[in-house]
């Protein structure tokens, strides 16, 4: 029938899937252990974005899931419930030889272990030499990524040696070239500089921010150390099993102004730190108030009559 033409309205946009753009996603990752019959929650529903080109570091008390996280995002272990993507790899889906072959190009391990990174009885550039013989790179072009990556964090020196022949930091520099070899786009490092003096230390980091700036990996590094965690752009803490507040850094080198926040995980939930908690005996229930531009968290218990300190 001319002139009603029949008009659907526009279908509503999908909004964009979590963390689409991202390079590393968890989306509300659980991880439980059951030890001799108990039930250990390491993570518990833990969000985490990392950009493709970031620089991270995790913090968070002993025993927070900070290991647990890094093993996930290894392909070592596998969430119990949630979905972990790194680089379009579901690790929650991956078959045996996909996961074999995750881990062999697509991230990169450094552990605090300075001898456990490496093999006793091969030198610096025979065991940056390894991943890739095993990954079937010619052998041209391996010895020409080993001698690339040995420069790059300035361990060149130590190419002919063997692990007892070098200091903790330079095995940990070897590690990073280890890990590198292969062009992983993660590099994930957990407490890489927990065993050494804080000179080397600031070595290892910016072996770290090398592999970052200059070779192109997307880092995340777990770490308990301040000196660390206060050069990079982008401090998350973990507690309890989920991120609980991000300090960003802005200026040069990360280091400037750093201002702390709150993550707030899709549902709405806001993890209130412990002491604030018990500054003002936040207990189990609590009353919120939206005001102009703030929400406020109040006690359940009735205020305190200021006269009297008696409540009201
Ligand atoms: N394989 C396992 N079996 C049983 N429980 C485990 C296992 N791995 C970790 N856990 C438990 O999970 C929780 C988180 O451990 P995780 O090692 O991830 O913490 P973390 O933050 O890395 O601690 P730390 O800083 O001490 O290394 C802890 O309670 C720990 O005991």
């Amino acid at each position: 029938m001319a002139g009603s033409e029949l008009t659907l309205p526009a279908a509503p946009a999908r909004a964009p899937e979590y963390g689409h753009d991202a390079l590393v996603v968890c989306d509300n990752v659980v991880r439980i252990y059951q030890a001799e019959g108990i039930e250990v929650q390491a993570l518990q529903g833990l969000d985490l974005l990392v950009a493709e080109g970031e620089m991270i570091a995790i913090v968070g008390a002993s025993g927070s899931g900070k290991s647990t996280l890094l093993q996930v995002l290894a392909g070592v272990d596998a969430p119990t419930a949630g979905r972990a993507v790194v680089a379009g790899n579901d690790l929650g889906d991956l078959g045996r030889a996909e996961r074999v072959r995750y881990r062999r190009h697509v991230v990169g391990f450094v552990r605090q272990q300075t001898a456990r990174n490496l093999v006793p009885y091969l030198t610096a550039s025979q065991v940056v030499d390894l991943p890739q013989t095993i990954a079937g790179v010619r052998k041209a072009e391996r010895a020409t990524r080993t001698t690339e990556l040995l420069e790059a964090v300035g361990v060149a020196h130590c190419a002919d040696r063997r692990p007892d022949q070098m200091s903790g930091g330079e095995q940990q520099r070897v590690a990073i070239c280890v890990a590198l070899a292969n062009r992983p786009r993660v590099l994930l490092a957990d407490e890489p500089t927990g065993e050494l003096d804080s000179e080397t230390a600031q070595e290892v980091f910016d072996a770290l921010r090398t592999a970052n700036r200059d070779l192109g990996a997307t880092v995340v590094v777990v770490t308990h150390d301040a000196a660390v965690s206060g050069q990079v752009a982008r401090t998350v803490a973990i507690r309890d099993g989920r991120t609980s507040s991000e300090v960003l850094r802005s200026g040069e080198e990360g280091v400037g102004v750093a201002e702390e926040y709150a993550v707030m995980d899709r549902a709405g939930r806001v993890q209130v730190p412990r002491e604030f908690r018990e500054a003002l005996e936040l207990t189990a229930r609590v009353r919120l108030a939206l005001a102009a531009d703030h929400v406020e968290i109040r006690s359940d218990r009735p205020a305190a009559d200021p006269s009297t300190g008696e409540p009201r």
